[in-house]
């Protein structure tokens, strides 16, 4: 089945759900999806405090000498009440006291032998933080659905909480198939190449906020890649590279059908990538890639952040997009959905000089990628065009085309 890109999509998220819940105390809970709504127990300020280092006065007082008669630091707990003709000193943070109605900053007052002058042009409710100007006791903090990150995580802690219920993180499974390939940390002869995809896609994945398993390379025989897909079923999201072309040691799809795999589509119509793969064994996802590591880099972050996304629970689960304007001319053979990798500099988008798909040159340049639509042959420079990010996520609650015309 050949689909579209908005169909595979589509396909991707009517597919995967969201995991189940754990409590997380909050020191291990950045990054996570909450699964909970968070009010406020607090308001925040939780007292009317100065904003500065100054004198607690009444208006009428200005332009007077008044008498200092105490001093009120951040964190006492002061329980006079200041009096007509008097001022009490006050620091930053500090609960101003009973009876005050406006706070001079320490730089406004002169000195006199006997008091402090106050300004002549005093107006009430200056430099006091009101009790619950920031945050209202009661008031929705946080929603279902939100990431936790660090700011989410000032929320929190200002509100004293110390556990929150949050959705489980993927766990992904990966492993690559192809006698060619080795690892790493092991030798290779001149008739061999290292697996990068697999270590490329465990960086992606961790970086997403995944638990990752990496199975290791499967050698092209059914056999052994029915080992390594034993090895990975209990995970939530499998992803493999390789192996899902038409070639006579292409057995990825074949080893799959093995385990009762049900396969959604087995096409896309886009380029590179046309082999991509998505389906289900039970619950667990699986996302076969092709081999060629730039057409698997691009493919994934298509279409494996999505899945990423809808099973971490994240109210934004689809991709966006950003709108940036082409650096130069580009010419482009019409014909087929293209997924172009290239450097956004904030403003322009620099399509990367040669981008073959068995490349991994590009990658390493690249920060961004954009689709373009198989009826554009040109693109103008300044013309806009929507990137899609690789190195920083954009995503958004409802679905939108992400596609450059
Ligand atoms: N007759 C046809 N041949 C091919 C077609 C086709 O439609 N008809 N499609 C081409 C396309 S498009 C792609 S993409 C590739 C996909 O093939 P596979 O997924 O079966 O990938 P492999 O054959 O296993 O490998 C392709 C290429 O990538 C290298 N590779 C594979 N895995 C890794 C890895 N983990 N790390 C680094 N490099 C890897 C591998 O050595 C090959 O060079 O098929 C085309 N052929
Ligand atoms: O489309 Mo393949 O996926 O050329 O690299």
């Amino acid at each position: 089945m050949s689909v579209s890109v908005e169909q595979a999509l589509e396909l991707i998220y009517t597919n995967t759900s969201k995991k189940s819940l754990k409590i997380l105390p909050i020191e291990h809970a950045l990054g996570s999806i909450l699964a909970e709504d968070v009010y406020a127990t607090h308001n925040l300020p939780p007292f009317d405090n100065s904003a500065m280092d100054g004198y607690a006065v009444k208006i009428e007082d200005s332009n007077k000498i008044v008498n200092v008669n105490a001093t009120i630091f951040a964190g006492d707990n002061f329980n006079g009440e200041l009096q007509s003709a008097h001022a009490i000193k006050i620091m930053t943070g500090a609960r101003i006291p009973m009876g005050t109605q406006t706070i001079v900053p320490i730089e406004d007052i002169i000195h006199q032998e006997n008091g402090i002058k106050l300004p002549d042009n005093l107006t009430m409710s200056k430099h006091i933080r009101l009790a619950g100007e920031d945050i209202k006791k009661g008031e929705k903090l946080l929603c279902v659905g939100d990431k936790i990150d660090a700011h989410q995580m000032t929320l929190l802690t200002s509100q004293g909480i110390t556990h929150i219920k949050v959705y489980k993180k993927p766990r992904v499974a990966l492993f690559a198939s192809g006698n060619e390939l080795k690892m790493h940390f092991e030798n290779v002869t001149d008739y061999q190449l290292y697996n990068t995809n697999t270590p490329t896609l465990l960086s992606r994945t961790l970086e997403l906020g995944c638990e990752v398993e990496f199975i290791g390379t499967a050698q092209d025989t059914l056999e052994d890649i029915h080992t390594h897909i034993k090895s990975a079923l209990e995970c939530d999201f499998i992803i493999t590279s390789g192996g899902v072309s038409v070639g006579d040691a292409d057995f990825t799809k074949e080893a799959f059908g093995e385990f009762g795999y049900n396969i959604l589509f087995d096409k896309v119509e886009i380029k590179p990538g046309k082999p991509t793969t998505f389906g289900k064994i039970g619950s667990t996802v699986v996302l076969n890639l092709p081999g060629n590591p730039l057409a698997a880099a691009l493919n994934f972050e298509l279409f494996g952040r999505s899945i990423i996304y809808a099973l971490s629970g994240a109210k934004s689960k689809f991709i966006n997009t950003i709108n940036a304007k082409m650096k130069s001319k580009y010419k482009l053979r019409a014909g087929r959905r293209s997924l172009i990798p290239g450097f956004f500099d904030g403003e322009y988008f620099t399509i990367c000089e040669q981008f073959s798909p068995g490349m991994i040159s590009p990658l390493a340049y690249a920060n961004a990628f954009i689709m373009v639509d198989e009826s554009c042959e040109i693109l103008e420079p300044e013309s806009p065009v929507k990137i899609i990010s690789t190195k920083f996520s954009f995503s958004m609650q409802k679905p939108k085309s992400l596609i450059t015309l």
